[in-house]
Order: C-alpha cells, then sequence, then structure tokens
C-alpha cells in the first residue's frame, strides 16, 4: 500500500475472509474504498451457474443480425432500455468503440400523467425475439447481483464505521445492467473503448469482465496520474465508487476515473450500476452524513472539493439530473418521449 494514497494495484477482498476475521476484513475494505476507489471482489457469493450462463450468452447476443438488434434500440425507449450501436456514444469528447445492451430490473412502467417525468425511467425491458433464454438468464443475474450489492453496502457502513443499515434507504430500483462488447481494434482512431470518465449513473459498479484475462482493456487513474491495469481476475468482481456515493460521503469515497482501451481482440464486460431513489434531494444527499465526514475527512473537509454534475446541476432530485443526462446523451429518444423537456435541458448548461 502507497502511504501517499497513490495506489499501483487494485486491491484484492476475498468475502470469505469476513468469517475468519470481519475486523481484518473491513480494515482493508475501508482502504481500497477511501484510498482507491476499486476493489476486486473474490467469493463475492453470486451463484457461479448464473454468472456462466450470463457469460456464454454474451457471443450469441452480439452476432444477432443487425436487424433484431436494432429492432429493440434503446432509442425507441422512453426508459432509455435496449441496444446501442458502435460509436453511438461519445466520452471525454471522443467516440466509444463498443456495443452495448442495457437493461434494468424487469418492471411495468409506473409513471403516471402528474408524476415527476424522472419515474418514467422505470420500466420493461426489450429482449431479443430469437434469444427467448435471454430474459431468464439476465433477470435472475440482475436480481442476484442487487441482492449482493446490498450486503456489500451494509459491509462499507461499516468500514466507515457508520450503522450497517446507513445507505440502505438511499437505494433505488433503478438498476441498470449494461452487456458490453468492445470490437477488436487495428488504427489508432478505434483505441477508445470507452473515454476516461467517472462512473455517474448509479452508486456503486459492480463488473464482470468476461472475457479471458490475457484480453485486457480496463484502466484505472491512480493519484499520481498513472492508469493502473485492472486485467480481468477469474472469479472475482471489480467493484467501484460512483459519483452519488462520493457526495453522500463528502468525498470520503471518491469516484475514480477509468478507461477501456480496445484492443487486438474483442473484450466483453457487464457492469451493473446499482440504483440510487430517484426522490433523493441534493440537501438529503450532502446534509445526511455530513456530521459524520466533516469528521472524517478532517478539518480540509474533502467534502468541498466534491465535484458531480448533479450537486452543480440546477436539478434538485438525483432522478431529475438522471433523466437529464439520458436525453442528452440519447436524443431521438429524449426529443421523442420528452419533448416537454428537451429544448430545457438541451440549453441549461
Ligand atoms: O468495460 C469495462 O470494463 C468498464 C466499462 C465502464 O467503465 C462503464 O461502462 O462505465
Ligand atoms: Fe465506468
Amino acid at each position: 500500500m502507497a502511504a501517499n494514497g497513490s495506489f499501483d494495484e487494485i486491491p484484492i477482498l476475498d468475502f470469505n475472509d469476513i468469517h475468519a476475521s470481519k475486523a481484518k476484513f473491513l480494515a482493508e475494505l475501508r482502504y481500497a474504498i477511501v484510498e482507491v476507489g476499486f476493489l476486486y471482489a473474490k467469493n463475492f457469493g453470486l451463484p457461479k451457474d448464473q454468472i456462466k450462463a450470463l457469460t456464454d450468452l454474451l457471443p450469441a447476443l452480439f452476432a444477432l443480425p443487425e436487424q433484431e438488434k436494432l429492432s429493440i434500440e434503446l432509442e425507441s425507449s422512453p426508459h432509455f432500455l435496449g441496444y446501442s450501436a458502435v460509436r453511438s456514444e461519445i466520452t471525454a469528447g471522443k467516440v466509444d468503440n463498443r456495443e452495448q445492451f442495457e437493461f434494468g430490473l424487469s418492471q411495468t412502467e409506473i409513471w403516471k400523467p402528474g408524476r415527476p417525468l424522472y419515474e418514467r425511467l422505470i420500466g420493461p425491458n426489450q429482449y431479443p425475439p430469437s434469444l427467448p433464454e435471454a430474459q431468464t438468464i439476465i433477470e435472475n443475474y440482475i436480481h442476484s447481483m442487487a441482492e449482493r450489492a446490498s450486503f456489500f453496502m451494509r459491509l462499507v457502513a461499516e468500514a466507515l464505521a457508520l450503522p450497517e443499515a446507513t445507505f440502505l434507504p438511499f437505494l433505488g430500483l433503478q438498476h441498470r445492467l449494461k452487456i458490453v462488447r468492445y470490437p477488436s481494434a487495428h488504427h489508432a482512431s478505434e483505441s477508445q473503448g470507452v473515454g476516461p470518465h467517472k462512473d455517474s449513473s448509479g452508486w456503486w459498479t459492480f463488473l464482470l469482465q468476461a472475457s479471458p484475462p490475457e484480453v485486457k482493456g480496463l484502466q484505472v487513474l491512480n493519484k499520481s496520474g498513472n492508469w493502473i491495469d485492472v486485467p480481468n481476475i477469474p472469479d472475482t468482481f471489480v467493484i467501484n465508487i460512483g459519483q452519488a456515493f462520493e457526495v453522500i460521503t463528502h468525498g470520503t469515497c471518491k469516484a475514480t476515473t477509468h478507461r477501456v482501451l480496445a484492443g487486438p481482440s474483442e473484450r466483453f464486460s457487464v457492469p451493473f450500476f446499482l440504483g440510487v431513489r430517484g426522490d433523493l434531494t441534493k440537501a438529503e444527499a450532502f446534509g445526511s452524513l455530513a456530521q459524520h465526514f466533516k469528521h472524517e475527512s478532517g478539518e480540509s473537509s474533502e467534502g468541498a472539493q466534491v465535484d458531480s454534475a448533479f450537486l452543480r446541476g440546477k436539478y434538485n432530485t438525483w432522478g431529475e439530473s438522471q433523466l437529464r443526462t439520458k436525453i442528452r446523451s440519447h436524443r431521438q429518444a429524449g426529443k421523442r418521449f420528452y419533448p416537454e423537456l428537451y429544448e430545457q435541458y438541451m440549453n441549461d448548461s
């Protein structure tokens, strides 16, 4: 462990160690979430058959005919759920070389006229008609991951010297699972899998790297400005902090910048973004644990340095800030399903 906080590797936590010494496990967890913002989780408790079923599904999912993929495209969903083709996303000013399917918890639409529009982000998934097994595999995985993630949030609270249920009331039903393929890249112009970013769409991210260990790609930026490789270690997940959690902890736990380089082999990955409650307000997010974290981060109060679109933005709830992000990134769907907000959100920055 580097004393100056500039980590040069990502800590590996074995969740079976909790039984041997919970205090030691929590100390290691604390180091990972305060100094690094990333960790590998071994023995995280997801059923192995569910991981295998999902991993085995990926090549077939992406091999579907273009026409079928486009028949379930994200741009045709008011909930921003479905398929996005290669080169349809821009991160840090450059086009990302990846294609993806986005799924949520399987839900019927709950939004009703008069209710906040961000509630419309919740709704049914779009599944490819010719892979009928996909629905069960994906739904089982999302349910298991949501359960393990809330178990993890209890440990995080304990590691931060808080009552174990502290973070549970902030959780929402807006979990998102992205199934991602980075095509092989042979030219520098194709090498950005996804550009440098902090995760903004959830509370925490739980990533399954679904290609063999020799297929590299994910990298994390340390405090000295060096990119650290995060290779796939079989039977682990990579867990990292999202921006909402940085806000709630006043910067004690940081959302660490990361990116993916596309390389000579195609790569599959499956990030799960643990959802935040849509009606969470800025005041609640920043104020709830202020006393505790002021103490945690000392006189210099790192909280003042938290940079978050949610805090900076004009909108008061997490849900509205998320809806704005979605509309701005997926303009076709934004214009079609949210005409009353489209112009405002496009022009308010
Ligand atoms: O594919 C990966 O390994 C990471 C993807 C990622 O960072 C993201 O989608 O936010
Ligand atoms: Fe990310």
